[in-house]
């Protein structure tokens, strides 16, 4: 096993309300709140991983996915090892938004070669009965767009969330680019910035 965990950045990006600040609160603490406010910026989580032997510290980025918020969410797009392009399986806009989404990252992140960027597509809330998109049509988009993973996930009830961090790291390794020289220390400590009450960031 290596002694130094290795350092990733991994930012989520779907639109508002699909369960991204859900997703990172079950994979972090375990524990779902059916009233968490929309998300004001950003925020980072961190979790520690092992996977193949290997230790990971992900700093997992929380973004605004309402369109008024983009001007607070893209600078922090920079240096993102993996992007999570999430959205709800209960609505169809945000899968049909997750184009949009994959080229904002793009533009904003700054990516030199976008063919073998490490992305992940999440369609979260499967827990949901009325699903509005069908795991061979998001299964379809992935394999159009470099046959990213696909995951389906409940943030309510767990479902494939662990693993879905998991394969986020596996991409990253698997596309060559755990070879880029790591550092922890680099990101600004963003306070919560929710609706509910928590200090803005903006
Ligand atoms: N049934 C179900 N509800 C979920 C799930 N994940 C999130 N929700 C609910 O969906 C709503 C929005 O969740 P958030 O995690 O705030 O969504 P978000 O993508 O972070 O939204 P923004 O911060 O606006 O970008 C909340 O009421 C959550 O409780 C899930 O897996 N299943």
């Amino acid at each position: 096993m290596s002694s130094k965990p290795i350092f990733l950045k991994v930012v989520l990006l779907g639109d508002g309300g699909v369960g991204k600040s859900s997703l990172i609160q079950r994979f972090v603490s375990n524990k779902f709140d059916p009233s968490m406010f929309h998300t004001i910026g950003v925020e980072f989580l961190n979790k520690d991983m092992e996977v193949d032997s290997n230790r990971y510290t992900l700093q997992i980025w929380d973004t605004a996915g309402q369109e008024r918020f983009k001007s607070l969410r893209t600078p922090f797009y920079r240096g993102s090892d993996c992007c999570l392009l999430t959205y709800a399986v209960d609505d169809s806009q945000s899968f049909q938004n997750l184009t949009m989404w994959k080229k904002e990252f793009l533009y904003y992140a700054d990516v030199k070669e976008p063919d073998s960027f490490p992305f992940i597509v999440i369609g979260n809330k499967v827990d949901v009965p009325d699903r509005k998109v069908t795991p061979e049509e998001a299964a379809r988009w992935c394999e159009e767009n470099n046959k990213m993973p696909y995951y389906e996930t409940s943030a309510k009830d767990s479902t494939n969330v662990e693993q879905a961090f998991e394969a986020a790291i596996k991409r990253i390794s698997s596309l060559g680019h755990l070879s880029v020289s790591k550092k922890t220390d680099y990101a600004v400590d963003l306070n919560k910035k929710k609706q509910s009450g928590g200090g803005c960031c903006a």
